[in-house]
C-alpha cells in the first residue's frame, strides 16, 4: 500500500440499485473513470478513511474497492459509506475521500446477513483506527479545506 494515504475526488453517481439502503448502508459511488484512475497498488478490498461531501464537515467512512463478490459485479466499483446521517441523498455532488488504512479483501459471503454483519464489523473497527492520532491528523488534512476557501459566496 505505497499509495497510502489516497485522496481523491469525484462526483456521486448512482450505483447499480441494488439498495445497499435496504441493508442499512447506503454507499457512494464513484464514476468509472475515478476508478478506472486508481494507482495499480491500490489493490481491490475494504479500506477506511476520511471524507466529506461538498464542502460539509469531514466525517469517518469505510470504502469498498472491487467487484462485489457475493453480487458477482463484472464492473470494478467504489463506494463509500459514511458513518453519518446525512438530510438526504447527495447524488450529484462532489465527494472527497482520503483513503488512510486497509482492513481486509473482498470476500464472498452464504448469505446476505452475514455481509451485512461482516460490514458492520468493518465500520466499528475503522471507527476505533481512525481515533489514531496518525490517523485523526489527516482530517485537518488541506485537501478538505480547498472546496470551502473557493467558495467566495460574494465577499
Ligand atoms: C465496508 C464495506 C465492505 C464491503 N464488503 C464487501 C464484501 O466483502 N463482499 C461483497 O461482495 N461486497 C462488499 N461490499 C459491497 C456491498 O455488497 C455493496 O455496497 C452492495 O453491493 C450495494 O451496492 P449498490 O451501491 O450498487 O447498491 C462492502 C461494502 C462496504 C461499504
Ligand atoms: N451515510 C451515507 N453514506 C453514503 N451515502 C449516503 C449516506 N446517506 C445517504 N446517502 C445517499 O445514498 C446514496 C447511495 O445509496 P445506495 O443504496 O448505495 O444506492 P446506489 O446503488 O445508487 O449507490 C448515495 O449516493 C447518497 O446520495
Ligand atoms: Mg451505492
Amino acid at each position: 500500500m505505497r499509495h497510502l494515504p489516497y485522496f481523491c475526488r469525484g462526483q456521486v453517481v448512482r450505483g447499480f440499485g441494488r439498495g445497499s439502503k435496504q441493508l442499512g448502508i447506503p454507499t457512494a459511488n464513484f464514476p468509472e473513470q475515478v476508478v478506472d484512475n486508481l494507482p495499480a497498488d491500490v489493490s481491490t478490498g475494504i479500506y477506511y478513511g476520511w471524507a466529506s461531501v461538498g464542502s460539509g464537515d469531514v466525517h469517518k467512512m469505510v470504502v469498498s474497492i472491487g467487484w462485489n463478490p457475493y453480487y458477482k459485479n463484472t464492473k470494478k466499483s467504489m463506494e463509500t459509506h459514511i458513518m453519518h446521517t446525512f438530510k438526504e441523498d447527495f447524488y450529484g455532488e462532489i465527494l472527497s475521500v482520503a483513503i488512510v488504512g486497509y482492513l481486509r479483501p473482498e470476500k464472498n459471503f452464504d448469505s446476505l446477513e452475514s455481509l451485512i454483519s461482516a460490514i458492520h464489523g468493518d465500520i466499528e473497527e475503522a471507527k476505533k483506527r481512525l481515533d489514531l492520532p496518525e490517523h485523526l491528523k489527516l482530517k485537518e488534512d488541506n485537501f478538505f479545506r480547498v472546496p470551502k476557501s473557493k467558495i467566495m459566496n460574494g465577499h
